[in-house]
């Protein structure tokens, strides 16, 4: 009878292994299902609008169907594999009683065994069960465990490929940058190298203008000096020093940015503007007026009933155009009055209107700057205003130098922008 029950223990704990890892792969594969819905759910709503003017609430309503399809389709799976393991493991169990049952009474018919015998034999045999499916809830639940923490180790354990801090803190930034000879590719795209051989000095205190034809790579540029990609050849300093030497942190708080389409944050437009300061709570209430101010903000800000207090950001977005969103972010950037200025103009979401007051905040910025500027320029009131113009195209800076200098080059890159108005289309109104 100990054989016949040793026999089918091996039985049990290889289902039981068997449905231990299908029930961490379904546990991984149930959370990556409920992520991507979660995703979608997310995207779709907060871009309700964009859904609504393109009439695509049938086909957002599938898509996100299909998702809760599959998460249908992997809480089945998990089902039919939990209930093959119970029936198995419960058809194993009661087979075995049967044949210690059958086994037992031939014994005591033959004299070998007595009732007593056989009853305790089975109690105990009872109690050996109960416990293993016991263990076996206990090993589930693990290996549901293990399935749902393994992403999340994955990803606390990634080492980020460049630091947050470690290196130099200068005490006397001047703020020249210098490509040298730099390459770069995005790590998920590396069969198509954004920059092949760019060499460019950024000089300090002055304004450089980046133009190029869209896709060139103008952002690119402005993301390898805030040092959120390294170069894949070639190096880029800042006052003769790579930049891979000085603490990342500190570097990029000696930069202000203002990117194309800023985000706000679901607070007030007192705490967005602060949130460019390190300390954000140290922030003196003058220095947020004098940044609102400088960055054509602060009558637009009077003018809403909460004045500095105002709601924006996720929760209160509609409040705020896209030129007046703009102009919040150019007040994040000069709170800290960094020495660098990185700006990303905004070519689109801008009414004229807006479009004007943002340009008017960003010439009056730059005519009185004596930081180091580098803009992503599209228009030629911007342009104006540079000390140097560098045309990025086909991986390289294709040509280098005054607005002049650059509408002097019969065939140049700079002129054609000019003249197919990709450049400057709006200069009139300015
Ligand atoms: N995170 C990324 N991963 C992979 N490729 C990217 C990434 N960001 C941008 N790219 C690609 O790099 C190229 C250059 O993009 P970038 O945004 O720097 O161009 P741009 O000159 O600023 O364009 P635009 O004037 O239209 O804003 C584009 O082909 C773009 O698709």
């Amino acid at each position: 009878m100990t054989k016949v029950v040793l026999f089918v223990i091996p039985i049990i704990l290889g289902t039981f292994y068997v449905f231990g890892r299908l029930q961490r792969r379904y546990t991984q594969m149930m959370q990556e299902a409920v992520a991507s819905a979660n995703q979608i759910a997310t995207e779709r709503f907060s871009n309700v609008r964009t859904v609504r003017m393109l009439v695509a609430e049938k086909k957002e309503q599938a898509a996100y169907i299909e998702r809760m399809m599959e998460i249908w389709r992997i809480s089945k799976l998990e089902g039919i594999a939990r209930g093959a393991m119970f029936g198995g493991f419960q058809f194993t169990g009661y087979f075995a009683m049967t044949v210690v049952l059958y086994y037992g009474s031939s014994l005591i018919g033959q004299g070998l065994l007595t009732y007593g015998d056989l009853s305790s034999f089975c109690l105990y045999a009872v109690f050996c069960a109960t416990s293993l499916g016991n263990l076996s809830n206990f090993y589930t639940e693990l290996m549901k465990g293990l399935g749902a923490s393994s992403r999340l180790f994955e990803l606390k354990n990634r080492v980020p490929a460049i630091p947050l801090t470690g290196g130099i803190k200068a005490e006397h930034l001047i703020g020249e940058i210098h490509f040298e000879s730099v390459a770069f590719a995005y790590p998920n795209r590396e069969e198509s190298p954004i920059f092949t051989d760019i060499n460019l000095k950024i000089p300090a205190g002055k304004i450089t203008a980046v133009v190029g034809p869209s896709g060139s790579g103008k952002s690119t540029l402005a993301q390898l000096i805030l040092r959120l990609y390294d170069p894949d050849q070639g190096r880029i300093t800042v006052d003769g020093v790579d930049l891979k030497e000085y603490d990342p942190s500190w570097w990029r708080r000696q930069i202000g940015t203002v990117s194309q389409e800023p985000v706000l944050f679901s607070t007030t437009i007192w705490n967005n503007i602060a949130y460019g300061a390190e300390k954000a709570e140290e922030v003196e209430n003058g220095r947020v007026q004098q940044a609102a101010q400088q960055s054509n903000s602060l009558e637009f800000i009077h003018d809403f009933p909460d004045g500095f207090q105002t709601l924006v950001g996720e929760l209160g977005s509609s409040m705020l155009s896209g030129g007046q969103k703009q102009r919040i972010a150019i007040a994040r950037a000069l709170i800290m009055n960094p020495r660098i200025l990185v700006m990303d103009e905004a070519t689109s979401a801008l009414d004229a209107t807006s479009e004007y007051l943002v340009r008017q905040a960003l010439s009056k910025l730059l005519a009185n700057s004596h930081q180091t500027v580098l803009i992503i320029a599209h228009r030629l009131s911007t342009i104006k205003h540079a000390d140097q113009i560098a045309v990025l195209d086909k991986g390289t800076i294709v040509e280098l130098g005054t607005f002049e200098d650059l509408m002097r080059i019969e065939d140049g890159v700079f002129k054609k922008l000019v003249e197919k108005q990709t450049i400057g289309w709006r200069e009139d109104s300015f």
